[in-house]
C-alpha cells in the first residue's frame, strides 16, 4: 500500500451545530452475514488486505463480545508476521474507527438513512472502518471503498452492496460538511460530544475537571483531541536492572527511566521479554517514582491495588536498591498473576490475593492506585468512553475512600501514602482525598514539588491548584502527553 495511506489525515477545523445520537443494540436489517469469519488459526499468513480484515474483526468483537481492543488487537497482531508499518496501519484503522465512533455513527445513520440499531454488527463495523479511512486518513476514497468492501464481501457477502452504497454516500462530501450536517441544531455540549466522540456526560465531567484542578475550561477542545490521538508507546527501564540508555527509542520527556518506542515492537525488545523493562505510560511511572522519592522511615513498602503490576514493578525495583521489600496486594487472582509476571526479575516481592481493606502493615510507604473510571486513559482504551456510565463514578466512590483509609491505617507512623487514579474526575480525586483527610492530622505533602524533583521540570505545571493548596498533582494528556494521572502524597503523623 502507498505510504501515505498509513498516515492519519489532519483534521480540518470544526464548525457548526446540531444533534443526533447513535443507538446501538439489536439489529434486524442490513442483511445477515452468511460468509462467517475464519478463526485466526485458518488465516493465510500473508492474506491480502490483512490490516483491514484484522481491524474489522476487532471492531466486530468489541461491538458483539464486549472485547477490549487494547488486548485483542495486540494478540491478533502477534499471530501475524506484519512489518511495523502494516501493524501501525492496522492499529490506526482499529483505534481511529473506535475513538471517533460516535461521529462516524451519526454520519452512517444519515448516509444509510436508517437507525443504527437496524444494521447488523458486521456491516456496521465495515462502515465505521470505511468512514475512518475516508474522513480521517490519507487513504484515497477508491481504495478505502473497494478494500473495505472486499473484506465484507469475504465474510458477510450479502451485506457488501449495502456497505458499498453507504460508503459511497459518505465519500461524496467532506468531513467539514458532514460535521455541519450531523451537529445541526445541537447544544454546545452536544456538538462537542459528536465532533470528538465523547459522550455528553464525559464532556461535562472533563470541563468540570479542568476547572476543578485550576485549569481553563477553554482547554477542553485540546483535551478531547488528545484523547483521540494515538498514544505513544513508552517503556520504563526498571531501576537497578537496566538503564534506559540500553533500550531502543528516545528518552521520555518527564520520566527519568522511560523511553518512547518509535519503531520497535515492545515484545521484540529483549529487556521487556526478560522483565527488566516494562511497557508503561510515563504518567504511571511518575506516580511510582514520586512515592519512591519521598523520605520515609525504613521498612517494607506496599502496593495495595497492584494489578497488573506496572507501578509495583518500578516500586519493587527501587525498594530492592534500598534493601527493602514490597508487598503487592490485589483482590483478583488473575491480576495478582499479572503482578507476578511484571515483577518476575525481582526477588523482593510478596504477592497477596487479598482485599486491601484488610491490609495490616505497618508499611513505610503505601501506594493505593485505586480502581477508577479511567477517564484519564481514554486514548489507550478507545472503546472505554462508550462503556463507562456516569453512575460508575458514584459506584466507585465508597471503595476509593475505604481503600485510602486502609492505606493510612496500614502506614507506619511517619510513613508516606500515595493516592492515585488514572482519572482527572473531581469526584475520584480531590473530593476523595479531602473527605478522607478531614479531621485527621495527616500532612499533605507537596506532590508537584516532588514531581519537579523527580523530573527536573517546573512544579507549577503539575499542580492541581484547587483545594489542597496546590499540593495535589494532576497530569493531562493534552499538557504532558501522559495519561491523566492524579497524585496526592500524604505523611502519617508520628
Ligand atoms: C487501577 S488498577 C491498579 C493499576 C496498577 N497499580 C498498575 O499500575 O499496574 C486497580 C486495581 O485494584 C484492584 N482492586 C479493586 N478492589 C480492590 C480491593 N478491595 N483490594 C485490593 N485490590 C483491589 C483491581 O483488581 C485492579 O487490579
Amino acid at each position: 500500500m502507498p505510504a501515505d495511506e498509513r498516515m492519519p489525515r489532519k483534521r480540518p477545523a470544526r464548525n457548526t451545530p446540531a444533534a443526533v445520537r447513535k443507538p446501538t443494540g439489536t439489529r434486524s436489517a442490513g442483511g445477515k452475514q452468511s460468509g462467517g469469519r475464519p478463526s485466526d488459526e485458518r488465516e493465510p499468513r500473508h492474506a491480502k488486505n490483512l490490516p483491514r480484515r484484522i481491524a474489522w474483526e476487532v471492531l466486530v468483537d468489541v461491538e458483539t463480545k464486549d472485547s477490549y481492543a487494547n488486548l485483542l488487537l495486540p494478540a491478533k497482531l502477534a499471530r501475524t508476521h506484519m512489518d511495523h508499518q502494516d501493524a501501525a496501519f492496522t492499529t490506526e484503522l482499529t483505534y481511529g474507527a473506535l475513538r471517533q465512533q460516535e461521529f462516524y455513527d451519526a454520519i452512517i445513520a444519515k448516509a444509510a438513512n436508517r437507525s443504527l440499531d437496524t444494521i447488523d454488527p458486521e456491516p456496521l463495523a465495515g462502515m465505521r472502518l470505511g468512514a475512518h479511512q475516508i474522513l480521517s486518513m490519507r487513504v484515497p476514497d477508491h481504495a478505502a471503498l473497494s478494500e473495505t468492501v472486499a473484506v465484507i464481501k469475504s465474510y458477510a457477502p450479502k451485506t457488501s452492496g449495502f456497505v458499498n452504497a453507504v460508503l459511497r454516500r459518505i465519500s461524496e462530501i467532506d468531513r467539514a460538511e458532514w460535521l455541519a450536517r450531523v451537529t445541526a441544531g445541537a447544544t454546545a455540549v452536544g456538538e462537542q460530544a459528536i465532533e470528538y466522540s465523547h459522550p455528553e456526560w464525559i464532556v461535562r465531567a472533563m470541563t468540570q475537571a479542568l476547572k476543578g484542578h485550576g485549569r481553563q475550561a477553554s482547554e477542553l477542545q485540546a483535551l478531547l483531541e488528545a484523547d483521540n490521538a494515538a498514544a505513544k508507546v513508552s517503556v520504563s527501564a526498571l531501576p537497578g536492572l537496566i538503564d534506559r540508555s540500553e533500550l531502543p527509542g528516545a528518552p521520555t520527556e518527564f520520566s527519568p527511566i522511560g523511553v518512547t518506542l518509535e519503531t520497535a515492537v515492545p515484545k521484540n525488545v529483549d529487556a521487556v521479554a526478560a522483565g527488566r523493562a516494562r511497557v508503561q505510560d510515563e504518567g504511571s511511572a511518575l506516580v511510582a517514582l514520586a512515592l519512591a522519592h519521598v523520605q520515609a522511615p525504613t521498612g517494607t513498602w506496599a502496593d495495595l491495588c497492584a494489578g497488573p503490576g506496572g507501578k509495583a514493578a518500578v516500586l519493587a525495583a527501587i525498594a530492592k536498591q534500598r534493601g527493602t521489600t514490597l508487598d503487592a496486594f490485589d483482590s483478583s487472582d488473575h491480576r495478582v498473576e499479572l503482578v507476578r509476571s511484571s515483577t518476575q526479575a525481582l526477588d523482593n516481592v510478596t504477592t497477596r490475593v487479598q482485599d486491601a481493606r484488610d491490609a495490616t502493615g505497618p508499611y513505610a510507604k503505601v501506594l493505593v492506585d485505586v480502581p477508577c473510571s479511567g477517564l484519564g486513559a481514554l486514548r489507550r482504551r478507545p472503546e472505554a468512553r462508550y462503556r463507562r456510565r456516569p453512575e460508575d463514578i458514584n459506584a466507585l466512590a465508597g471503595l476509593q475512600r475505604e481503600l485510602l483509609r486502609a492505606a493510612l491505617d496500614a502506614c507506619a507512623p511517619g510513613g508516606v501514602v500515595a493516592y492515585s487514579t488514572c482519572s482527572p474526575h473531581y469526584a475520584e480525586t480531590v473530593l476523595v482525598v479531602d473527605d478522607v483527610l478531614r479531621g485527621t492530622d495527616v500532612e499533605v505533602l507537596d506532590a508537584p514539588a516532588v514531581l519537579a524533583e523527580v523530573t527536573g521540570a517546573d512544579a507549577a505545571g503539575f499542580s492541581s491548584v484547587s483545594r489542597g493548596a496546590g499540593r495535589y498533582a494532576q497530569l493531562w494528556p493534552h499538557v504532558h502527553n501522559t495519561d491523566g494521572m492524579f497524585l496526592a502524597l500524604m505523611r502519617k503523623a508520628n
